[in-house]
């Protein structure tokens, strides 16, 4: 692998110190970062000099929630509630979904993400070794998990929690390490709390994270209490989950003594603030969570309640909904959005000592976005651009690992053309 420097570019580290660097470089060589900061004198240790006139690099984004298979079903069920959404549409779908489906659907929403910025991405589905050979094959970060339903009889349940385990056993710190795994049970409403206590036994034992949908809608919580006499936070501490390091998915309908557990084990969050707002979920508390010392990170969910996995969606909704709702505009400034889209997007995932900002030593992932534009001029600040201003069709190149997998626009890694025919070849038959 050759050793490269970018140069002439505003380098945006996301580091502790928060580190612009105007006309700076970066350099990498065998997938680490080796240099960020001013352009250096000698520039004849490189093999690479690539000058990016000014444009901004940053770290790739992190997407801490989706279903990457489910952008074949992008714009099939719009405008519906999530249970309704789920039971009447997404379920009796799924139910006919084979491998190819997987394969397909991923291959898509991979490439969208690197299009748009995201070098990392959660994946919580079935058929996911589909999904890790896309991931594989398309130079892609991921952490992975195969989600459990616990509906149906004993036997569909231990299979499902066996191939979960064979998954994660045997998938993690795959692909040169860009492949990480987690346990994923659905939800406290689609698993029973024994299903969910053997799922966190078997992540003690695989030394494994747990990704899981909670407290999303209204009528979630309603039925937890009604069933389990708890709402799903102390449902799920009282089960033990939490005493595992836990990502949870959505976390919409929370009381403030529910974020003060939340805040004691160190559960990370991923919002989902766009599928939240179309699926009419609610608006989770972000602003609290935030006061709470919460790690609050920043996911799409799939295409099929979105529509799209542009992270700079989520990046600018984020920004703007909380000032609005609380008529405070100091509210979630454009700094604190964009750390939730990498650095905390990182430590929500535990790959913050890889990636989520530009540090020598840490892993090459990092995104060049053209400001050859109108709406990124004038330079006063390059993170307000970015935020209320920008949008994943600005990103130009992207690298992970320091290997270019987007060039001008065009995934290398991809053929876009053989996935834009299979998917709309499978999605005919819908
Ligand atoms: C087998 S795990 C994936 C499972 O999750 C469903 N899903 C997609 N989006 C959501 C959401 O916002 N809340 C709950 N469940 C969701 C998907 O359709 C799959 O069945
Ligand atoms: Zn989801």
């Amino acid at each position: 692998m050759s050793n490269t420097i970018l140069v002439n570019g505003t380098i945006i580290t996301m580091d502790a110190k928060q580190q612009v660097f105007k006309k700076g470089a970066i350099a990498f060589e065998n997938e680490k970062i080796t240099y960020v900061g001013e352009v250096p004198s000698d520039l004849s240790i490189y093999d690479e000099v690539v000058d990016v006139k000014g444009d901004y690099i940053l770290p790739g984004l992190v997407n801490t929630h989706g279903h990457a298979s489910m952008s074949l079903l992008r714009g099939y069920a719009d405008d519906l509630p999530l249970q309704q959404w789920l039971e009447e549409k997404m379920w009796p779908i799924e139910a006919t979904y084979t491998k190819d489906h997987a394969k397909w659907g991923t291959y898509l929403s991979i490439i969208e993400m690197l299009r748009t910025g995201t070098t990392t991405f959660v994946d919580m589905y079935d058929n996911m070794d589909e999904v890790a050979m896309a991931v594989d094959a398309s130079g892609a970060r991921a952490r992975l998990c195969r989600g459990m339903i616990g509906f149906g009889s004993e036997e569909l349940r231990q299979s499902k929690l066996e191939e979960a385990s064979n998954f994660a056993r045997n998938w993690n710190n795959q692909a040169n390490g860009r492949i990480t795994t987690m346990m994923s049970p659905h939800s406290p409403y689609t698993c029973t709390p024994q299903f969910i206590e053997q799922i966190v036994s078997k992540a003690v034992e695989l030394n494994s994270p747990i990704h899981i949908h909670m407290s999303e809608t209204r009528s979630e919580v309603e039925l937890n209490v009604s069933e389990y006499g708890e709402r799903p936070v102390k449902h799920l501490e009282k089960l033990g989950m939490f005493e595992q390091p836990t990502l949870v998915a959505h976390a919409v309908h929370l009381e403030e003594w529910e974020l003060d557990i939340l805040a004691k084990y160190d559960v990370k969050v991923s919002n989902n603030i766009i599928s939240n707002l179309k699926l009419a979920s609610g608006i989770a508390p972000v602003p609290a969570m935030l006061e709470k010392g919460i790690t609050v990170s920043l996911g799409t969910d799939s295409s099929a309640s979105n529509n799209n996995l542009d992270l700079f969606g989520e990046l600018n909704q984020v920004a703007l909904l909380y000032k609005g709702v609380h008529n405070d505009a100091t509210l979630i400034p454009a700094e604190k959005a964009l750390q939730m889209a990498t650095i905390h997007g990182a430590e929500a995932i535990w790959l913050e000592d890889q990636v989520g900002s530009l540090e020598v030593g840490k892993e090459a992932d990092l995104i060049v976005l053209n400001t050859k534009q109108a709406f990124y001029q004038p330079a006063h600040n390059p993170i307000s651009h970015i935020v209320y201003s920008g949008s994943g069709r600005d990103v130009k190149d992207v690298f992970v690992q320091g290997k270019q997998v987007v060039k001008n626009g065009e995934c290398l890694t991809v053929d876009e053309e053989k996935v834009i025919f299979e998917v709309n070849r499978l999605s005919e038959k819908f």
